[in-house]
């Protein structure tokens, strides 16, 4: 007799493994972000993570976080919720799920409302007290877009990487 597998990952965990995932790509050396973009039929049409913009070189732009505006990332990085927007592989986005790391800044939802999103889940809200994320959640609830944070889920996924992984 053979039952089914029993501790297969949740359709959260999934989704937000694939996000997680997709963060260990990010050359940020404080903080590393990935987001996830599913539809409604629970497809995954976008990932993206947080790095500079194609053709803009990791070692020379800077990955400080003080200095000058021109001498730190925040000018020049693009966030993984922009990304995995823009990496969407259908037009329209209109009702899907994001699924991020970190809770998304004013920048970034107003890019999440445009684009026709209708939940986020998250795990980390570490800047919840800054003036950046207070906006994006009135901007965000404004637009009707809900969020909720990961919860009652496993807390880490292991890939194994080797030829004896199956
Ligand atoms: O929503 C976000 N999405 C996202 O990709 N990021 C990126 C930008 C930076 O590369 C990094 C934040 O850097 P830091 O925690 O050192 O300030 O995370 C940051 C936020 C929130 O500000
Ligand atoms: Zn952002």
């Amino acid at each position: 007799m053979s039952e089914k597998r029993l501790d297969y990952l949740t359709w959260d965990e999934y989704f937000m493994g694939v996000a997680c995932l997709s963060a260990q790509r990010s050359k940020d050396p404080n903080t590393q972000v990935g987001a996830c973009v599913v539809n409604r039929k629970k497809k995954i049409v976008g990932i993206g993570y947080n790095g500079f913009p194609t053709g803009c070189s990791d070692d020379e732009l800077p990955w400080a976080r003080e200095g000058g505006t021109l001498d730190t990332k925040y000018a020049y990085v693009c966030h993984a919720e922009l990304n995995a927007i823009l990496n969407s592989i259908v037009s329209d986005l209109e009702g899907c799920t994001l699924y991020v790391a970190l809770f998304p800044c004013n920048e970034c939802a107003k890019i999440i409302i445009q684009s026709g999103l209708k939940e986020i889940v998250y795990l980390s809200d570490k800047y919840a007290e800054t003036d950046i994320v207070r906006a994006s959640k009135t901007m965000l609830e404004m637009a009707g877009v809900k969020w909720r944070k990961l919860s009652g889920c496993r807390e880490s996924v292991t890939i194994r990487l080797s030829e004896d992984c199956v």
